[in-house]
């Protein structure tokens, strides 16, 4: 219950300094401050959520033979590290000291060096909410500092939020101290688009898998498979609604889409666009730098959001990530086809079906190999639903009751109440 009042006091304070977070989030991260509201309240969210569950853990009794019994208790794991991406800066934050606090764990949370702003003043806000100090830290650094916190014989645990190779090194570092991690990595993920779907809400649908965040979301639906029959009349729509996104100072209440996060990444982007081209896709709209008329946003990141037509399965824009405001659209025949596609990648982070036929929608997401599936709906993540991914997505989840387990070990303890019955 103590821990639980500290979390809802952090969420409290979160609550009442939403609008100065959101903005702080918006310099921070260059994403939308429509965006960023949602972020900061998907976290007090979190934070409200694990404060609830920490004043339910309890272990279970067994009893045993003879009046003898036995007991579990839950108990916490130590010093458990975060690393975080940059795409969602104060929100992976409260997605893992939520329940990493709520178990009864200390942090020590490292920021990517991208955006090192926020995450300090969720710092600030859990000593004011009355946690101890050293309870949550946070650390700056790269590649560098994340080795060291990997590597650290005092670290009990590692979670870690960013891309499969990084993924892949921690997990590396964190065997050789035979530490437990949870990996929350990139994807390409499928969403698939039945001609039976109400159209609109399936645009709307594809919208929200593609372009949050100038499209930086590891569990974005961009290969958008589309049944032939709706093909031309979804593109249509579609490309209409990209043309219409308002790009520009996210700071303003109308802009949809700021820009991306770094040089380097806006020129990955374009490099994935050219590629495209060359290899036999269809530019139908965006994928050029945007220059707002605005003169202090002149040397931003802003790109115009794309759509490729004419994709084949083959291409590298719809085989790996871009991480970028990019939807590739594949045309599709049958039920049967489009699940053998739409499973033929290494990632399995999320998907999503748009269908009115109820049975063809839970049939399709049996047999989708992804962590976090979406019917009739995409990218939302509510704090109660555990989210994470299959295959090189990562192992491990964030969000629901179950990452509790994550944060957690179990001690057994078994109680004698005879006489020892020694065989020697
Ligand atoms: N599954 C999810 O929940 C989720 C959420 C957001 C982003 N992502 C993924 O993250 C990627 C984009 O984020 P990114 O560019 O920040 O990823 P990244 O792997 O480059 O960096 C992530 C974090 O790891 C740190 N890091 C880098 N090298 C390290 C090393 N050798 N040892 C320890 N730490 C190291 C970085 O400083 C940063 O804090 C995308 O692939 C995206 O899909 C996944």
């Amino acid at each position: 219950m103590e821990r639980s009042r500290v979390l809802l006091e952090a969420a409290r304070i979160i609550r009442e300094r939403s609008e100065e977070l959101a903005t702080m989030e918006t310099i921070n991260n260059g994403k939308s401050i429509f965006e960023a509201r949602v972020d900061i309240e998907i976290s007090w969210q979190t934070l409200e959520y694990y404060a609830g569950l920490a004043g339910s853990m309890a272990g279970q009794h067994v009893q045993l033979p003879g009046g003898s019994f036995g007991y579990t208790r839950r108990e916490p794991l130590g010093v458990c590290v975060g690393i975080g991406a940059w795409n969602y800066p104060f929100q992976i934050a409260c997605w893992k000291s939520g329940p990493a606090l709520a178990s009864g764990n200390a942090m020590v949370y490292k920021p990517s060096p991208f955006t090192p702003i926020t995450v300090v003043l969720l710092a600030e806000i859990f000593r004011e909410a009355g946690a101890p100090p050293g309870l949550f830290n946070v650390v700056q650094g790269g590649a560098s500092t994340g080795e060291f916190l990997s590597k650290h014989p005092d670290v009990a645990k590692i979670s870690f939020t960013g891309s499969v190779p990084t993924g892949s090194k921690i997990m590396e570092m964190a065997s050789k101290g035979i530490k437990p991690v949870t990996l929350e990595l990139g994807g390409k993920s499928p969403l698939i688009i039945f001609s039976d779907s109400d159209l609109e809400n399936a645009v709307n649908g594809a919208m929200m898998a593609n372009f949050l965040t100038q499209g930086q979301v590891c569990c974005n639906g961009t290969r958008v498979f589309v049944q032939s029959n709706i093909l031309q009349k979804f593109t249509e729509e579609v490309v209409k609604k990209v043309k219409k996104i308002k790009i520009g100072d996210p700071l303003l209440e109308d802009t949809r889409m700021g820009p991306l996060i770094n040089r380097p990444q806006l020129e990955k982007v374009f490099a994935f666009i050219k590629g495209a081209k060359e290899q036999g896709a269809k530019v139908l709209t965006g994928g050029e730098p945007y220059i707002p008329e605005d003169q202090k946003l002149k040397a931003g990141f802003y790109m115009t959001p794309c759509v490729l037509g004419d994709c084949k399965d083959d291409m590298t824009c719809v085989k790996e990530e871009i991480f970028g405001p990019v939807m590739s659209i594949l045309p599709f025949d049958t039920e049967e086809e489009v699940l053998e596609r739409a499973n033929n990648s290494t990632y399995g982070l999320a998907a999503g079906v748009f269908t009115r036929d109820i049975q063809r929608a839970h049939r399709v997401v049996a047999s989708l190999q992804a962590g976090m599936c979406f019917i009739n709906n995409y990218n939302v993540s509510p704090v109660e639903l555990p989210f994470g991914g299959y295959k090189k997505s990562g192992f491990g989840r964030e969000n629901g009751q179950v990452t509790i387990e994550y944060y957690s070990q179990l001690k057994t303890v078994c109680v004698e109440m005879g006489k020892v019955e020694s065989v020697f």
